[in-house]
């Protein structure tokens, strides 16, 4: 039986209404793929702290989470992802990439010129939808 692995992700606007987007590096799994930036969320950890803690884990920056955009579950070939989409704010530092290859902030209009990960579509999708 696949497992099943609740996955955080931090949907980050910045002031000019632009979108935090990091693609995903060689090394790590589903490569190359652009995501939200986030992780897995630990044993007795709510969604909220997780996202908060994965983000200064991963790009050394302190965010603010707010209210849940999307959940997603989507089944890969190896595992099944319970994507969790949570809309945040930076309120201290910059963020700087330590495992992605690559961060970029994009028009909500221009996410769809991204190669994402097939559990984001959903979220990406809710994302342009907004009009704020
Ligand atoms: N962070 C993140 N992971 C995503 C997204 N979409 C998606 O399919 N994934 C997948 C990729 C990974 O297989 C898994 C998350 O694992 P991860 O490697 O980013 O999280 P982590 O830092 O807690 O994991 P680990 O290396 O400590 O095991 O979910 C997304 O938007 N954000």
């Amino acid at each position: 039986m696949k497992k099943t692995v609740k996955v955080v992700a931090a949907v980050i606007k910045n002031d000019q209404d632009e979108i935090l987007c990091a693609l995903r590096s060689p090394e790590m799994s589903i490569p190359n793929m652009w995501e939200f930036p986030g992780g897995k969320v630990e044993a007795n950890e709510d969604i909220y702290t997780a996202v908060e803690r994965e983000i200064e884990e991963e790009l050394g920056c302190k965010i603010k989470s707010n209210e849940l955009l999307n959940e997603n579950t989507h089944e890969y070939d190896t595992f099944i992802i319970n994507l969790i989409a949570i809309k945040a704010t930076i309120v201290e530092g910059i963020p700087v990439p330590s495992e992605h290859s690559k961060l970029l902030w994009l028009k909500r209009d221009n996410l769809d010129s991204l190669k994402w990960a097939p559990a984001d579509i959903p979220a990406v999708e809710e994302v342009r939808k907004e009009k704020v």
